[in-house]
């Protein structure tokens, strides 16, 4: 049989079948990269180069292989010494943090001409994308820092290169409840390289999370550090558009009718007015300068091409931000219908688009990306909806940060548990332990594990997701608030927020649970006691223990609300002449007639 094969390989028919088949393999090969390719994939947690390398380089084998034996260890970690206390292990992290602060920086896009190849603008993105991984590389091996699992994926921060670019206002979406930990101070200062007159604006969203006496401390703070800043809620401009109310005494007091400028939410309208006036200013500026207000036909240099794509009557303001902060949302409300998907899951949308408001007015929304930046924890990201809950592997340090942050007295109230009080020898302020919290709710809900165990997996994503959707109530201080001011203005229950609960789905078979369960709470400290963690619930207390629902219960949940994906049907005709994928939508102004596709 072999000799029989041999022979017809050595004529040339079988010479051309193997030849036939070995080019069909190569092809489907081709085809499965090509569709990969695609798909545009948020890269935060790669720790393996081959992946960046694959992503990125995959025209570039030379630089691939030069990549891959200069970057040694992208594994961000911090191991502290064993002899240095946590106290002193945080210090010398802060200080680590200031000496290299100028070293986290955003990529820079090379300088491009419309002349320039297809190939010869990707090799040089690529060259100066992988000199920038290098920097942050060298940054990941100080074992005394930790970096945000920062976006890793050429093909995203292009997206970014062409909003900051094309937009005359760059607008930064927060999240109020840390606004420091959003904000990307490099990125307005590369706005300001690729255009000495373009602005950032920090856009302050989920501003109805935050009591009036806190916006108020945080607009000193911006106002002190010359910070362009406008609080604004997409949640409760998208419930006045619909004609609805978030349900709470704050709306009052809140949108559009607090006296100082500063610490009034805006409401849609006047959003929409501010962000024009700013734009327009800048325009005025640039043309008052002398600078050209040159479109992508006459560039020679970033700074020279890219002073926003607007022309005299049209200004344009970009969206960019982390994921998860309200883009979407904001944008969606802005245009007053929905455009882009919402989601609470960060890293949805992955494509910029571009929104024709009016004659007048034009945004571009960015997808969400991961800034480098210094932080305290992986586990902080996880808790501040940056990195999904999904991947979450590590449910007790995530639920420290909860712990840590949201009020012993909060978190009982809020779950209707009651923790157990630190030992006499303990500081009796300390925070509840993660492990604490966990029993407790897993308890109270009866959430017990196949093993027998405590479910604490299915009760950490609960009270993560509580914490991302502002059901458990926390925010930060602006730096340098005291003590004292910090202890004054600890989050106090739901007096100044009242969320529209339909927003929590799986919230609503746990708080069927803490109603029927609020008188048993003694019931509920004694299996706190007994709980044994080698074997489950001790069977004595079994009957004081909430059986879990019946599975149906869990299947009731509400739908996934799912992204709205139909604009990226359309691809750019002319925008995508430095290869970049656009998709993009004209929009009537709000309300005024029905959407022109383009
Ligand atoms: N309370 C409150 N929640 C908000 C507000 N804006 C957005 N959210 C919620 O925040 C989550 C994320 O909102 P998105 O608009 O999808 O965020 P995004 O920045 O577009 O996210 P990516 O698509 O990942 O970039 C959703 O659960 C929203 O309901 C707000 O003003 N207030």
């Amino acid at each position: 049989m072999g000799k029989k094969q041999n022979e017809i390989q050595k004529t040339g028919l079988g010479r051309a079948l193997v030849k036939q088949h070995n080019q069909m393999i190569q092809q489907s090969k081709d085809k499965s990269r090509f569709y990969r390719k695609k798909f545009l994939e948020s890269f935060t947690e790669v720790s393996d180069i081959d992946a960046v390398v694959e992503q990125s380089l995959e025209p570039l084998p030379e630089l691939a292989a030069a990549a891959s034996t200069t970057l040694i260890s992208l594994e961000p970690g911090s191991v502290p010494d064993e002899t240095t206390t946590p106290e002193e292990a945080r210090k010398q992290q802060k200080q680590e943090e200031a000496l290299h602060a100028s070293s986290l920086r955003v990529p820079r896009r090379p300088p491009w001409t419309p002349d320039m190849s297809a190939d010869e603008l990707n090799a040089s993105e690529t060259q100066a994308f992988l000199t920038w991984r290098r920097s942050l590389a060298r940054l990941e091996e100080n074992k005394k820092l930790v970096l945000t699992p920062f976006e890793k994926n050429l093909d995203i921060w292009r997206q970014l290169w062409r909003v900051v670019e094309r937009s005359d206002l760059l607008v930064m979406v927060v999240d109020s409840r840390d606004p420091l930990f959003y904000r990307c101070p490099d990125l307005e200062a590369y706005a300001r390289e690729v255009d000495e007159h373009k602005r950032t604006l920090l856009l302050v969203n989920k501003a109805d999370l935050l009591p009036a006496s806190i916006r108020e401390k945080w607009a000193e703070y911006f106002r002190a550090h010359d910070i362009l800043f406008i609080f604004w809620s997409a949640k409760a401009a998208t419930a006045a558009l619909e004609g609805k109310k978030l349900g709470s005494s704050w709306e009052d007091d809140n949108m559009g009718r607090t006296n100082s400028p500063d610490t009034k939410i805006y409401g849609r309208d006047e959003l929409l007015a501010r962000l024009q006036s700013e734009a327009e200013e800048i325009v005025d500026r640039r043309r008052n300068s002398g600078s050209s207000e040159a479109g992508p036909s006459n560039i020679k240099s970033p700074a020279e091409n890219t002073a926003g794509s607007s022309s005299s009557s049209n200004v344009v303001v970009g969206f960019v931000g982390y994921p998860n902060v309200g883009k979407s949302s904001t944008i969606n409300a802005l245009v007053g219908q929905k455009r882009t998907g919402v989601t609470s899951t960060p890293g949805k949308t992955k494509h910029f688009q571009t929104l024709i408001i009016s004659d007048e007015l034009t945004l571009c929304d960015c997808p969400g990306l991961v800034f480098p930046s210094f932080s305290s924890s992986r586990y902080e990201m996880i808790a501040c909806g940056v990195l999904p809950i999904d991947r979450m592997t590590e449910q007790r340090e995530s639920v420290q940060v909860v712990a840590d942050r949201v009020p012993r007295h909060v978190i009982e109230e809020i779950y209707k548990i009651r923790l157990p009080k630190p030992k006499s020898y303990e500081s009796q302020s300390r925070p509840p332990l993660a492990s604490e919290l966990l029993r407790a709710y897993c308890t109270s809900r009866g959430y017990v594990a196949s093993s027998g165990l405590p479910d604490e997996t299915r009760a950490a994503r609960q009270m993560l997701k509580d914490y991302i959707d502002g059901k458990l109530p926390h925010y930060q201080m602006p730096p340098g608030a005291s003590d004292e001011e910090q202890a004054l203005e600890e989050p106090a229950g739901h007096d100044s927020v009242d969320l529209d609960a339909s927003d929590s789905s799986a919230i609503e078979d746990a708080s069927d649970v803490e109603s029927e369960l609020a008188p048993n709470l003694e019931h509920v400290l004694v299996d706190l006691n007994s709980f044994d963690m080698a074997n489950g619930l001790a069977p004595k207390n079994t009957t004081t223990v909430k059986k879990p629902k019946a599975s149906h219960k869990h299947h009731h949940k509400k739908p996934q609300r799912k992204k709205d994906r139909s604009w990226r049907a359309g691809k750019a005709g002319n925008e995508d002449a430095d290869g970049m994928p656009v998709a993009r939508f004209f929009q009537k102004p709000a309300n005024t007639g029905p959407l022109k596709v383009g």
